[in-house]
């Protein structure tokens, strides 16, 4: 049992684990090397095969002491050439291990060119038998001579002939013959037949041609051929004969040789008589079957076009791979299952038949007295919930059993019954009863789960089971964006987290970056340690979680313009999304220099939405609807969460661009409607209970739980691997305020700036405090100078409660610095 367990355990975990694919492919390089090396192998065992055939009587002797340095050989590659063609020619296929060279120097020709090699392996493949068979054939004669067939050769041979007999041996080499000629050569008998009747009839069409045209003309003999006067003359006399005698085929045969040179230069002989028979077909002639023949058409495959690729992009990708964005990390490791817990020990869902008899019968009854008669009634048990499905009698209104909600939770006495009436799809009416004993759905067997391992998603979500205990995997990809909504406690956190926690599982460091605010400054804080992995942040800030509302505005907008960035490379690369662009970038046809990078998904999580709309309202609404309007095709994806799904959190603008969304349990039916546009979530029975819903439908799923230690062991176990040097940053925005404050002009500077930068450089403590009380000023004068001085770069930024840096650290460096400013 143990065992099963963790051979179940191992099985994702190598689903998920991205091992690049060794790659056996040589590189150009590489072929060129091997390339030379074969061909030049060939053709030095060529020579050696050459060689050996006249010198191999002499060496034969010395081959026993060869690799002595001293021992004199004839060979023409020395003693290599000597004991290669020993190897090769007398103890293995004779003369046929001609072949062997000629291989080796054709397959140096393919390496170096780079052509196809499936031609190569054939031209190996027959290559290898044409010559077993030739070193066969050949040791028939190893009487005569030992080198024709070698040791091989003769072998087989002798063999095939001690159980055969020599005929026996024949008919076999005969047939392989044959074999070989229709397999490889594709020579039928028909193809042969037709081969000569065409190329007769060929020639005796051009024959007659020749004749008839010759016939029609009139003094040709003096024709301006001089150099083959005498031929012309012979076939002048021959073909008189042809004409008496009608073409008797023994005359012909004689002239067609003579003829055609004649037929070439455009002699044309006085003669009038075709009638004739080819029997001597030249081989070179062309067959051009005639419209109409009876014989069969020679059908010539047309050959294939071989594409030309001289793409740039082929190129780079043929030499260096495709663009692996992986490999900057090629060592990441994904967290193992292990880390998550098993909540259910294993065990599946535990039906309890007296439960669900008795829910039964109480459902049948509480209908019965509202007079609604049942036909059918079946129950499908889930891990928190059971539905019962119920065909009412024909006749019953559906909106009767609707509005007996009520009623029958109260007979039922349970909270969180739902009717669906009718079901979607199915014609009957759903009640939704929770089991008295709920049961937990662990992250880990969602993870586990083969529909999310084997999720084919841009961004695979697996939030838990539905009701019949299917795990639920959805694309955040295709949602675009999430609004979660539900009352505190209910879940959200937990539900973040498996969210969260689904991506890591699933998505390299590489493809994936999360911006998370958390204004409630516990929830998220524990992904800090992933910060170099997963965490995108804004240039020169410290912390990658955001806490502070005020910065929220800030990451928004610079989203808002990586956004836009995002489009005008997608508009440079004809792209329509970010699949296609980095798609187009792994196959290499986007050029790094023109500004194209891999883009990586981002995904922003919100905690408590509610809070930031409070605190910057119109602000954080704008960027977010703008991003929630626009950002789906360039790979960045919002998850909203909010405890308050009231209308003002929630606006028009927002529940529009957000289609996806899930209502753990809400307080009011008000609530369910601001999330879903339907009631159903104030009746959810809460520990991550949910809806969900992309539009249409709406899906009752139990949320995966992952506890707190669990994400802890997750990040802690992606933290401790190498990371990138920084998180990834987003482009840097520079909000107005701080704008106003950094352009304050030289000129409009207070009376005191001098003295106040003084004070201030000699307490080397930067408040406005310190300079109200030596300077005796006014909290909004000394403000102001505050600010000039941060302008002319004598004090550091505002610090919240801790006094300003000083950035200058004496009085000359003062002077040089506002000397410098006059001079500029
Ligand atoms: N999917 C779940 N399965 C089982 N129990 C759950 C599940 N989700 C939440 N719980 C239980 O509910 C408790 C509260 O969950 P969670 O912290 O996620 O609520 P919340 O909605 O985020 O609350 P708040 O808004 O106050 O942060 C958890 O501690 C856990 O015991």
């Amino acid at each position: 049992m143990a065992k099963k367990k963790t051979t179940t355990k191992s099985k994702p975990k190598k689903v998920k684990t991205p091992r690049k694919p060794i790659n056996l492919k040589l590189s150009r390089q590489q072929q060129i090397i091997l390339g030379s090396f074969l061909f030049f192998l060939g053709i030095a065992l060529f020579f050696s095969f050459v060689s050996y055939l006249f010198t191999w009587k002499v060496d034969q002797s010395v081959l026993t002491d060869i690799t002595n340095r001293e021992t004199p050989t004839a060979n023409w590659l020395s003693k290599f050439g000597a004991g290669v063609s020993n190897f090769f020619i007398y103890k293995g296929f004779g003369v046929s291990a001609f072949i062997i060279a000629i291989l080796l120097a054709i397959s140096g020709v393919y390496y170096f060119f780079d052509y196809a090699k499936a031609r190569l392996r054939q031209f190996w493949f027959w290559g290898i038998l044409v010559m077993l068979w030739l070193s066969i054939f050949f040791g028939f004669f190893h009487q005569k001579n030992d080198l024709l067939g070698g040791r091989v050769g003769y072998e087989i041979n002798d063999y095939l002939q001690d159980y055969l007999g020599l005929i026996g041996t024949s008919f076999i080499m005969v047939f392989l013959a044959i074999a070989y000629a229709v397999i490889r050569l594709k020579l039928t008998p028909d193809k042969v037949g037709v081969f000569f009747k065409s190329t007769k009839d060929q020639l005796s069409d051009e024959f007659t041609k020749t004749v008839t045209d010759a016939s029609t003309t009139t003094s040709d003999t003096e024709m301006p051929v001089t150099d083959n006067a005498s031929e012309i003359s012979e076939i002048d006399t021959e073909t008189a004969t042809v004409n008496d005698q009608t073409s008797t085929k023994s005359t012909f045969e004689m002239n067609v040789e003579n003829l055609q040179p004649t037929i070439g230069k455009k002699k044309k002989p006085n003669v009038v008589d075709p009638p004739m028979e080819v029997s001597a077909p030249d081989p070179e002639l062309e067959i051009t079957p005639k419209v109409g023949d009876e014989l069969a058409i020679e059908i010539k495959p047309a050959t294939e076009e071989k594409e030309v690729k001289k793409n740039l992009s082929d190129k780079l990708v043929k030499d260096f791979g495709e663009f692996d964005p992986r490999l900057e990390l090629g060592n990441y490791k994904f967290p193992p299952i292990d880390l998550l817990k098993d909540y259910t020990g294993g065990q599946g869902i535990t039906i309890n038949q007296e439960e669900l008899e008795e829910n039964k019968n109480k459902i049948v009854e509480t209908l019965n007295n509202y007079k609604i008669g049942i036909a059918n009634i079946k129950a499908t048990v889930g891990p928190t919930v059971t539905l019962y499905e119920i065909v009412p009698d024909a006749g019953v209104r559906i909106s009767k059993i609707k509005n007996l909600e009520d009623d029958i939770a109260l007979s039922l006495s349970a909270l969180g019954i739902r009717i669906i009436a009718p079901i979607p799809g199915k014609g009957t009416i759903g009640i939704e009863v929770p089991n008295k004993n709920p049961r937990i759905v662990s992250m880990r067997s969602a993870v586990a789960s083969r529909k999310f391992q084997e999720a084919e998603m841009e961004l695979p979500l697996t939030l838990g089971k539905t009701i019949s205990n299917e795990t639920f995997v959805v694309d955040l990809a295709k949602m675009p964006h999430l609004l979660m909504a539900g009352a505190t406690g209910q879940g959200k956190s937990v539900g973040l987290n498996a969210i969260l926690a689904s991506l890591l599982y699933k998505k390299h460091p590489a493809e994936v970056k999360f911006v998370l605010v958390d204004p409630k400054k516990v929830e998220l804080t524990l992904f800090n340690k992933i910060e170099r992995h997963y965490l995108a942040k804004l240039p020169d800030t410290e912390e990658a979680i955001i806490t502070d509302n005020s910065k929220v505005i800030n990451t928004l907008n610079s989203l808002c313009i990586e956004m836009d960035a995002r489009y005008d490379m997608l508009k440079d690369a004809m792209c329509r999304n970010i699949k296609e662009y980095n798609a187009k970038f792994k196959a290499r046809k986007l050029n790094p220099n023109n500004g194209h990078k891999f883009l990586p998904y981002i995904v922003l999580v919100v905690d408590e939405f509610a809070d930031l709309i409070m605190t910057s309202g119109k602000e954080v609404e704008t960027p977010i609807a703008r991003l929630a309007q626009l950002a789906r095709a360039i790979g960045i994806h919002l998850i909203i969460a909010t405890q308050r799904p009231s209308v003002n959190v929630i606006t028009g603008i927002i529940k529009a661009n957000f289609p996806a969304r899930i209502a753990f349990r809400v307080t009011s039916k008000i609530d369910s409607r601001t999330i879903l546009d339907t009631s159903g979530a104030d009746q959810l029975i809460g520990r991550g209970d949910m809806l969900y819903t992309q539009g249409n439908d709406v899906v009752r799923i139990q949320c995966a739980f992952v506890d707190t230690p669990e994400v802890e062991r997750i990040v802690e176990y992606i933290g401790g691997q190498k990371a990138y040097p920084d998180a990834h940053l987003l482009p840097e925005y520079i909000g107005e305020e701080s704008g106003t404050s950094l352009d304050i002009d030289a000129s409009d500077r207070d009376k005191l700036f001098r003295e106040a930068a003084e004070v201030l450089i000699i307490a080397q403590q930067g408040s406005a405090s310190l300079l109200q009380r030596k300077l005796k000023l006014g909290y909004n004068r000394a403000g102001r100078l505050i600010d000039q001085l941060e302008a002319a770069g004598i004090v550091g930024p505002f610090e919240g409660s801790k006094a300003r840096q000083v950035l200058i650290s004496d009085m000359a460096a003062l002077d040089q610095l506002l000397n410098n400013e006059k001079n500029e």
